[in-house]
């Protein structure tokens, strides 16, 4: 197991290398390494990722043309991609956020709302297909155990049910480790969930393919980096925030609400998470359409930052879909600026 002062980054063909991590203090918070995302539309030369390869986050980080031309780092976990970046052993991390069947990746969202902050620069989605893999020679009355990440076992669910009802489903960091152990002498179980390309990185038989229970199924990735000016906004965007209540009492969600409804901001996606720092105290991580640099987004950001302990800005970035927001009647950009040309006159008495 990595100890504390080590971060396990997989080197490419290489799944047991452990680097050194960088000091870090509770007291003294690190000195926050310069962001190399400076010059617009110069992509980050390293990328960090939720490894080893063949993992479906590997995927979406190449889906990205940036990426063709860059270093790419396989990490044990979401947490250690993330603080590659943190660090600045990486320029950027890609991992996985919501699934449409499992829904949040509770690890990443958490990761996001604590810590150094990171922001969000771009989405992507992946079609999610998976299959059962095991060495050579195997068959699936040998399986006995299944390995898989989270996600994977709870899409997964029902076909183990009806064809393997008697094997057990152990979790892993990610699918393509459940695969990757199967290579090493004491892996600890017989099948790996995992997706379709695991099979050739791992030179492993394809037991069963197309399992997962529903054939629909999409992740959503993102692309994290340092903090800095967020991408230009495109019109067809997205904002992630964290909001803090500030103390319990009746509306409280309500009132956060509120300022998101009141300026036509329309939210596609609200979660309440633990804050971790007492019993009940909770967090709201929230997406919604539009750019930080939109009127009304803007506006909104300011009413939560005047009822909230605290607002965390996760970024504004393209939407995977493209979609256009519906922009309200009295909530565009225009009528916001027209607004508050009209207070200022009335302020100046003319
Ligand atoms: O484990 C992987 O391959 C990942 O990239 C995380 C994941 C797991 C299951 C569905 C989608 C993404």
């Amino acid at each position: 197991m990595p100890s504390s002062l080590t971060r396990r980054i997989y080197p490419p063909g290489d799944t047991s290398v452990e680097l050194p991590a960088a000091r870090r203090s509770r007291r003294q918070p690190p000195e926050r390494p310069p962001r190399l995302l400076t010059v617009p539309g110069v992509p980050p030369a390293r990328y960090a990722y939720l490894g080893p390869e063949g993992t479906f986050t590997e995927q979406a980080l190449r889906s990205l043309p940036a990426a063709a031309k860059a270093d790419l780092q396989p990490c044990s976990t979401v947490t250690v991609a993330l603080d590659a970046v943190r660090g600045g052993e990486a320029d950027g991390a890609v991992v996985p956020i919501e699934n449409s069947v499992e829904g949040s990746v509770p690890v990443t969202l958490d990761e996001l709302a604590t810590g150094e902050p990171l922001q969000i620069t771009r989405e992507m989605t992946v079609p999610i297909a998976f299959s059962l893999l095991a060495r050579p020679g195997v068959g699936r009355d040998d399986v006995r155990r299944i390995a898989t990440h989270p996600h994977a076992a709870a899409q997964t669910r029902r076909w183990c049910a009806l064809h393997l009802p008697d094997a057990e489903v152990v979790h892993t960091t990610s699918t393509a480790h459940a695969a990757f152990m199967l290579t090493q002498p004491d892996a600890g179980w017989q099948a790996a969930i995992s997706a379709p390309v695991a099979a050739e990185h791992y030179r492993l038989a394809t037991l069963a393919s197309g399992i997962g229970d529903n054939p629909d199924a999409l992740t959503r990735f993102v692309l994290v980096s340092r903090p800095g000016p967020p991408p230009p906004p495109t019109g067809r965007d997205k904002t992630s925030i964290v909001a803090f209540m500030r103390e319990d009492h009746p509306g409280a969600l309500l009132e956060i609400l509120d300022q998101l409804t009141v300026r036509g901001v329309n939210m596609t996606r609200i979660e309440s998470r633990p804050t971790g720092a007492a019993l009940g105290n909770y967090c709201f991580s929230i997406d919604c359409e539009g750019h930080v640099e939109d009127a009304r987004v803007g506006e909104a950001l300011m009413g939560l930052r005047r009822v909230c302990a605290d607002v965390r800005f996760l970024g504004s970035y393209e939407r995977h879909d493209g979609v256009a927001p519906d922009i309200r009647v009295g909530t565009s950009d225009r009528e916001f600026l027209d607004a508050a040309a009209w207070l200022a006159r009335l302020r100046n008495g003319y």
